[in-house]
């Protein structure tokens, strides 16, 4: 019995059942997530639109995916968490951003992005609906900008094994691929993701035919979203689950019409390609002319977007300004790295090493002035009431007491902090700041804070410290780019909001076109295999008992069933597609339904196998 329907009897403790459970929309989600309303129900939960309380203003609306993982056990949630970190650090303005993950009462909840134009699959249908075509310059910048969010993920090593018009999302015409590299997180293991996570229009030979699953793989069914986008259809189409399996493993792959140039059509044959070694790879695809030339004035345009965006209503000059500033950082950010990058690996981790130095003495240098500047505040308060004080004294004291206080200084506590000549104030003043300089360890000063940081750290790091680091090298470069890519996808989003994500989209732009034309060094790494992994039977379960309620929903439970034992004994004789086209047009209006069943037994087929095997 899934979540939802247990939570919907108890409305009170749970907000993540329905939506009209919480109606004040009040409860909140891991202390920060406020559910405004449902955006739908995929194959493995429900999308609700948050508000993240914690959130900048304007940054607040997400997505929370809901899904019901039952008795998850401890392995399978360190592993989940894992791999949600490592997803949460890439940034691709064609990557739906996933923010972070968490378990919340016994379910599995996603926080990624917001996207308000919802998915390709829609706008594919507003199409279809207006008996209209995309434009080939739409269908190309749309093809180039989910090329550059693969190629960015899969040199990174990640697949995403369900590559379909409904997983890529719009946002002010920006696309953005979501659930990237969630099926793995979601499955365990990575074999059986493929299987349970794929959609059969989408899937590649190899993966229908359990020949492994590569990067090559995702850019087959990207060519499937390629011929969709043109032709407003699927690439292969069929009445049931194995006709469609056959014409992608057997079939011929098809062409574009003729109102598309022969360029897009060459590209999409070179996405189909059954082998997949002889499939171009993403890198590829992106050096191609035609990509090439529609990638220059894609860039163009966006760039003079963003431009103009800044000054309508502002300041040309000022926009400009701004523009040349930013490519100058842009521009000494990449001359500094060259520079860093022609060092040996021992004298890049000195300079690193300096800088984190410098930066902790900038630190103690600031604090140090913050402490001096609070010192000599209290010194003139103390001096004042000290004056105050003496005065008074002076108007009642004895004559001899007078004396003692006049005449008699107290005795120097050391040489630093008596002074010269300190007057009665200033040594009082001294003693009551002093305790403040013993407690802290700091130096006043700000320039011998400084020093002081430089003495008592930096030469501590030993030879071997440096070697050991060094061999952390590799690591540390791979993490300085992806924090430049950050810093600088950061830095797009922040100051620019939705322009970031053009000003994002411009810089990765220029990554692709000013790598090295020869596409040495811009391989992709072919994604690991990983170990066997355990299998997440719990959540294949989970989305074998949502498909059934889906089709039975739609069927009907007693129609449902006569399909269903039909259909298993028609596979198991392996009828023809023929005879099982007719058994079931005397069963259901339009075999075409019984599609998901076909899947269903698929489905139940493959768990059996895995189980056996694992
Ligand atoms: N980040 C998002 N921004 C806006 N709408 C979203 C977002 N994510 C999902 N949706 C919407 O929520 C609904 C369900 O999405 P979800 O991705 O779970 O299911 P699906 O794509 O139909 O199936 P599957 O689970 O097989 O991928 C869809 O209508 C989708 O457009």
């Amino acid at each position: 019995m899934p979540r939802f329907k247990e939570r919907a009897a108890q409305p009170s403790t749970n907000a993540l059942n329905s939506e009209s459970v919480d109606p004040d929309h009040t409860t909140l989600i891991a202390k920060r997530y406020l559910i405004s309303r449902k955006l739908g129900r995929g194959s493995f939960g429900t999308i609700y639109l948050v508000q993240d309380i914690k959130a900048a203003a304007g940054d607040r609306l997400k997505v929370l995916k809901e899904i019901p993982v039952g008795g998850l056990k401890p392995n399978e949630t360190v592993q989940a968490n894992q791999e949600a970190q490592l997803l949460s650090q890439l940034h691709h303005p064609a990557i739906l951003k996933f923010y972070t993950s968490f378990l919340e009462r016994d379910s599995f909840c996603i926080i990624t992005e917001y996207c308000e134009d919802r998915d390709l699959d829609c706008k594919l249908e507003e199409q279809r609906a207006a008996g209209s075509w995309l434009l080939e310059a739409q269908v190309t910048e749309w093809l180039i900008q989910l090329l550059l969010g693969v190629h960015y993920m899969h040199q990174r090593r990640i697949l995403h094994r369900d590559l379909k018009a409904k997983n890529i999302f719009l946002k002010k015409n920006i696309v953005k691929i979501g659930d990237f590299g969630v099926s793995c997180l979601l499955m365990g293991s990575c074999d059986l993701a493929t299987t349970f996570t794929g959609t059969p229009y989408y899937m590649s030979p190899e993966a229908l035919s359990q020949q492994g699953y590569d990067a090559k793989s995702d850019i087959w069914s990207l060519g499937c979203v390629l011929y969709e986008m043109c032709c407003l259809a699927h690439a292969f189409e069929g009445h049931n689950f194995l006709s469609v399996v056959m014409k992608i493993v057997e079939g011929e792959s098809p062409c574009l019409p003729e109102r598309y140039s022969a360029e897009l059509n060459t590209l999409l044959q070179r996405m189909l390609v059954k082998d997949p070694g002889s499939r171009t790879s993403a890198a590829e695809a992106l050096r191609s002319k035609y990509i090439e030339e529609n990638m220059q004035s894609i860039k163009h345009k966006f760039s003079s977007m963003t431009l103009q965006d800044r000054t309508s209503g502002g300041d040309q000059d000022a926009a400009q300004i701004l523009k040349a500033m930013q490519r100058k950082v842009h521009l000494q950010t990449l001359q500094q790295r060259a520079e860093v990058q022609k060092m040996t690996p021992r004298e890049r981790m000195r300079l690193r090493k300096l800088q984190a130095a410098d930066e902790k003495a900038r630190k103690l240098k600031q604090l140090a002035e913050e402490k001096y500047q609070e010192n000599c505040l209290r010194m003139r308060e103390l001096r004042c009431r000290h004056f105050q004080t003496v005065t008074v004294d002076v108007l009642t004291d004895t004559r001899e007491e007078r004396a003692i206080n006049l005449h008699q200084p107290a005795p120097p506590l050391d040489s630093h902090s008596a002074g010269p000549a300190g007057s009665v104030g200033d040594e009082i003043a001294a003693q009551l700041c002093r305790p403040d300089l013993m407690e802290s360890d700091i130096p006043e000063d700000p320039l011998t804070a400084e020093a002081y940081y430089y003495e008592d750290g930096f030469e501590s790091c030993s030879e071997e410290e440096e070697d050991e680091m060094e061999e952390n090298e590799k690591d540390m470069k791979d993490e300085d780019e992806s924090n430049m890519e950050r810093e600088a996808y950061d830095t797009f989003s922040h100051t620019y909001g939705q322009d970031g994500d053009l000003e994002a989209m411009v810089w990765h732009m220029e990554n692709v076109l000013d790598s090295d034309p020869t596409g040495a060094g811009a391989e992709e790494i072919q994604p690991s295999p990983r170990g066997p992994g355990h299998i997440n039977t719990t959540m294949a379960r989970s989305r074998i008992q949502r498909m059934r309620e889906a089709v039975t929903q739609r069927l009907g439970e007693d129609v449902f069933q006569r399909v269903y034992n039909y259909l298993r004994e028609a596979r198991r004789r392996r009828e023809s597609e023929l005879d099982v086209r007719e058994a079931l047009s005397r069963m259901v209006e339009r075999p075409s339904d019984c599609f998901e069943v076909d899947q269903l037994l698929y489905y139940e087929e493959q768990l059996q196998e895995a189980q056996g095997g694992s």
